[in-house]
């Protein structure tokens, strides 16, 4: 578990992360998301050890990093991946941090194994492609058979096996009862990933919350409805007050919260054949702009940048529904 409290970072007059308090949990992957320049890597430099917050505290299951003994065996993290000597083999990074670390050496072949990069392990990472730089790192994270999995960006190089291996050991780390806490701007992925998520926006807390409850609160979800015979929909739907949007091919758009249900069986009542009747779902993007629209520092045009519906929360979401994956008990190597 990581707890952080009234965590604060100031570089000169700049407030980088304002009064962050949250707790990252085991037993599930918390994603952390933020438009660029929120404070997100400088948060997990604090969580490290690595920069020391102008004021609050982290606590690393229970205690300041600084403290842990063998840090490596409680928490792994990925922060650079090009932070590896890059003179030095794969293998020899990796034997460094464990000797230093009190790590058996049986654990670098194993987790060069686990990261697909045996093959390689002689070699020196400076010849590297970004990918294997990011594996690379991410062994050395798992190098202790932590508790605790910090990762930021860590799909950033990777190939399609590579982002799907990444997901599927993300989810089987928390599975096991550890706690995973990654950060990445590909919602796609992150939705796919993250059962729990922590947003922040300038500095500041803005979301600490289910992935499903996030989607759903800062998004609107809709109805597309699309029929031949758009005149005789419209007017069905104007006279039992439903509004609605078209696009002039005979597809509708409902999003006043009226169930499917309720529209089919409008449609069937009136005679109206329907050729599509689809609830449209946002997705975690949609619902990550809306929420940081205002609070992105760099943004670009009015192509992508899209206006935030209900202004800027003044109080961050924070709910966390009971978690149902049981903990399993692991055995320390
Ligand atoms: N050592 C430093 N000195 C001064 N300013 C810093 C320092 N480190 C970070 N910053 C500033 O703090 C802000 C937050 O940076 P940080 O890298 O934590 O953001 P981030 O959310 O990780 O961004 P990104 O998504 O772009 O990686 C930025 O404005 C950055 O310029």
């Amino acid at each position: 578990m990581i707890e952080l409290a009234g965590v604060t970072k100031r570089y000169g007059r700049k407030v980088v992360v304002d009064d962050l308090t949250f707790t990252v949990r085991a037993g599930c992957v918390t994603g952390f998301l933020g438009p660029n320049g929120a404070g997100k890597s400088t948060t997990m430099r604090m969580m490290l050890g690595l920069d020391r917050p102008t004021s609050g505290h982290v606590l690393i299951d229970g205690q300041p990093y600084a403290r842990l003994k063998d840090p490596l065996r409680h928490v792994g993290a990925l922060l650079d991946a090009k932070a590896m000597h890059g003179g030095r083999s794969a293998y020899d990074n990796l034997r460094c941090l464990a000797l230093s670390n009190g790590i058996p050496l049986g654990r670098v072949d194993e987790v060069l194994e686990e990261v697909g990069l045996t093959a390689v392990a002689r070699k020196r990472p400076k010849g590297f492609s970004l990918g294997m730089g990011q594996r690379l790192g991410i062994a050395a994270a798992l190098l202790g058979d932590p508790e605790i999995v910090m990762l930021d960006e860590p799909v950033n190089g990777l190939d399609p096996e590579g982002i799907h291996w990444i997901r599927t050991l993300m989810k089987r780390l928390a599975a096991e009862g550890r706690t995973v806490f990654v950060s990445s701007h590909l919602m796609s992925e992150m939705a796919l990933t993250a059962d729990h998520l922590v947003v922040i926006g300038r500095g500041r807390l803005l979301a600490d919350t289910g992935m499903r409850e996030f989607i759903d609160r800062n998004s609107r979800s809709s109805v597309r409805l699309r029929t031949p015979e758009p005149e005789k929909l419209r007017d069905v739907l104007a006279a039992a007050g439903i509004t609605a949007t078209e696009d002039g091919t005979g597809t509708f758009e409902v999003a006043d919260d009226t169930p499917a249900e309720r529209l089919g069986e409008l449609a069937l009542e009136h005679r109206i054949p329907l050729h599509e009747l689809s609830p449209q779902q946002a997705s975690l993007e949609e619902a990550f702009i809306a929420l940081t629209g205002e609070a992105a520092e760099y943004r670009t045009g009015p192509l992508t940048a899209k206006p935030v519906p209900s202004g800027y929360p003044a109080a961050p979401e924070t709910t966390r529904p009971e978690t149902t994956r049981p903990e399993t008990t692991r055995t320390e190597s």
